[in-house]
């Protein structure tokens, strides 16, 4: 077949490359002046990492991540496949630079500058189990991540997703003052999932979801309803039992396959990319995180933050609470000390 002049030419130049000497030199350098572009709009780029990327949230989160205009790196971490679904996802047409860890020895160089880090790394639950069953498993798990992101990316915003989230926030959080780099405002458990599971288009309302992210620790605002709407007492019993059995509701039908991973996914994208928008100094970023709070007399509770370039820069107060919802922020509080108190004296203990 006979080529156009432009096209041989055009096929030379590529066949130059090719066969260059130096082009891993040269694709190096082509990666780090992507690393370093500009994000759409002229602001830097954001340098991201999950950890446990190549699981069921993982690896959903991390093409999602991916496509994000913001994230001009992306490291992906994990004990077991994490090369692979790098080069998968590195397949991509996105600005983010992608890059696969792959266990312990890999994990400082997978958190090093790092601007996000998302941590879905863990065993999810099966039919029958508690969240809370999954301490014994998950709680080493984070210590040992924590520990990596104090070391090396101090200043990070950690959003974390690994169960029991009521308990993994105040691991992290005990493992950042034992290195003396906690910063509250950056340490944000990933609770939005729960707003998702009303039943209704979520696009249209916004219900307000307090506590906690396990049973009865869940509780959503429905009196705060966006557009505002009255419910009767059985539909408020019913919309609260499905929001707090979301989770498990998924589970089940999962039948041992594991939990929600991608709803979550989406829901931790969705998280994440509010943490970026807020580092870049958007206004008006808000949404529900479990975080160190002042809110109630717990050490950490799950409210409205904004969020912005020192991460949960304002931890919202509850508002105007129903007869129902001060009970069942009583009976929320009484199960969340009990979570907390287990975190915390898993790293001082
Ligand atoms: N916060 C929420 O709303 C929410 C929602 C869904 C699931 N979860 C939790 O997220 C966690 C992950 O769920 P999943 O379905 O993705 O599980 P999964 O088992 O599919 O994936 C977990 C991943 O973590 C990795 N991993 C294990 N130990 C690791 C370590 N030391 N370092 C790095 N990676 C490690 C595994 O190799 C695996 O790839 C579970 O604890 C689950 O309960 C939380
Ligand atoms: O339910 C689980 O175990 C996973 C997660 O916490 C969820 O709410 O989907």
């Amino acid at each position: 077949m006979q080529l156009s002049s432009e096209a041989s030419q055009r096929f030379a130049r590529i066949s130059a490359h090719l066969h260059s000497p130096n082009l891993q030199k040269m694709e190096e350098s082509s990666l780090l002046r992507r690393e370093n572009c500009r994000a759409k709009g002229g602001a830097p780029g954001f340098k991201v990492a999950i950890l446990g990327a190549a699981g069921g949230i993982g690896q959903p989160l991390a093409m999602l991540v991916k496509m994000n205009p913001l994230v001009s790196v992306l490291h992906l971490y994990d004990v077991v496949n994490s090369p692979g679904v790098a080069a998968d996802v590195s397949h991509m047409d996105t600005g983010a630079v992608v890059r696969g860890f792959l266990g312990q020895p890999q994990l400082e160089s997978a958190l090093t500058g790092m601007d996000l880090v998302i941590i879905p790394a863990g065993v999810p639950r099966k039919p029958g189990m508690t969240r809370d069953d999954l301490f014994k498993i998950n709680a080493g798990i984070v210590r040992t991540l924590c520990e990596g992101i104090a070391k090396c990316c101090p200043h990070a915003i950690v959003n974390l997703i690994s169960n029991p989230v009521n308990s993994t926030v105040p691991i992290a959080a005990e493992v950042f003052k034992k290195a003396g780099t906690y910063d509250p405002k950056r340490l944000l458990g990933v609770t939005n999932l729960d707003a998702e599971v009303l039943g209704i288009d979520p696009r249209d309302v916004d219900v307000p979801v307090v506590g906690g992210h396990s049973g009865v620790t869940i509780l959503p605002l429905l009196s705060q309803v966006k557009p505002a709407c009255t419910f009767t007492a059985d539909e408020i019993n019913y919309l609260t039992d499905r929001i707090q059995n979301g989770g498990t509701e998924v589970v089940e039908a999962k039948a041992g396959a594991g939990s929600a991973t991608l709803s979550m996914a989406y829901g931790a994208a969705k998280f994440a990319d509010a943490c970026l928008r807020g580092l870049r100094g958007d206004a008006g970023i808000v949404e529900c995180s479990f975080v160190a709070s002042q809110v109630t007399e717990l050490p950490f509770f799950a409210s409205k933050v904004r969020l912005g370039r020192g991460g949960a820069e304002e931890v919202f107060p509850l508002g105007p609470l129903s007869e129902y919802e001060r009970f069942g922020l009583e009976k929320a509080k009484k199960e969340l000390v009990e979570s907390i108190h287990k975190g915390i004296s898993f790293i001082r203990k």
